[in-house]
């Protein structure tokens, strides 16, 4: 395994678990590997046994009905949840000497560091993403300064940049985010998770809980910045067109598996399990 160089040194009080070995199976341009994934909420299953690859500038869609264990997999995936059994291995920049890491045997700040500085998550509601009482321009700025920008001006510039790439109108980034519309708050979430340049992107319901011209708008943003940036994302949806327009594969989950997945298309035009069938015709409340 190796270790990022700019990864702060482990000490003696952030000792690192014991390291079992990597899986054998780990494909060596991934990104993110995930073996087995459990999460137990009492005796009830939140999810079992996931098991995925994902590619660097890949779109992973989880659909499912509600109740599916979508959410709950995203959140095991960040760190969120704990996990009752499973794997979750980061490959780190080349950079950093590159390799995977396995994220459950990483220290606590070196798991931070890196899940601030690689990853973004951008939530369903704005409110869990952001710093209402902080300024738009704050909002956009702290993940930077947390990362050790400290030039006020390059913040700024910074913050006008990524305003202007989400939409939102430059003379508007000394205003609190709660005087904004719900679209405006979910694009500047957005913006305060893309400007750190992260790899990876995970989203729970991006677009849930806007009205339907939002939503369309908005898709269309993600779409666009994810493809120039080249990013991977997990996006967590139960709305079948979402995963058709955003996702480049999906996998379909039910009662807390995984019990389909593959191409986008592939998955929505020819469907095999009798789930993702009934998911596809609509017959399911999802
Ligand atoms: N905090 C919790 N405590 C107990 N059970 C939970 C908790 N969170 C989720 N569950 C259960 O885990 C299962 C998966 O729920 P999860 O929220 O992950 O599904 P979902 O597909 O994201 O649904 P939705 O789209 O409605 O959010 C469900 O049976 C749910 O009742």
């Amino acid at each position: 395994m190796t270790t990022p160089a700019s990864l702060p040194a482990t000490g003696q009080a952030t000792a690192e678990p014991p390291r079992a070995p990597l899986p054998a199976d780990l494909p060596e341009d991934g990104l993110l590997a995930v073996r087995d994934l459990t999460v137990r909420y009492g005796r009830r299953l939140g999810c079992a046994e996931v098991t995925f690859d994902l590619w660097p500038g890949e779109v992973l869609g989880i659909v499912g009905e509600s109740g599916s264990g979508k959410t709950t997999l995203l959140n095991a995936l960040t760190g969120r949840v704990a996990i009752d059994g499973g794997r979750r291995l980061y490959a780190v920049p080349a950079d950093d000497g590159g390799g995977w890491v396995d994220l459950d045997t990483l220290s606590e700040p070196k798991r931070r560091l890196l899940m601030r500085r690689d990853w973004g998550i951008v939530h369903q509601h704005p409110r869990d993403g952001l710093r209402l009482a902080v300024s738009a321009g704050a909002n956009i700025g702290e993940p930077l300064m947390a990362l050790g920008a400290r030039h006020y001006g390059d913040i700024r510039s910074q913050a006008l940049g990524w305003l202007d790439k989400v939409e939102i109108a430059p003379e508007r980034i000394d205003d609190l985010p709660r005087t904004f519309s719900g679209g405006m708050q979910q694009r500047l979430q957005i913006a305060r998770n893309l400007v750190t340049g992260p790899r990876l992107v995970f989203m729970d319901e991006p677009t849930g809980g806007l009205d339907v011209s939002v939503q369309a708008r908005l898709l269309d943003l993600v779409r666009g910045l994810v493809d120039e940036m080249g990013l991977a994302a997990v996006i967590v949806t139960h709305d079948l067109a979402v995963a058709r327009l955003l996702a480049h594969r999906l996998m379909v989950m039910k009662e807390g598996r995984v019990v389909e997945s593959g191409l986008t298309d592939q998955v929505l035009d020819d469907p095999h399990h009798p789930y993702t069938q009934l998911l596809v015709s609509s017959v399911l409340q999802v």
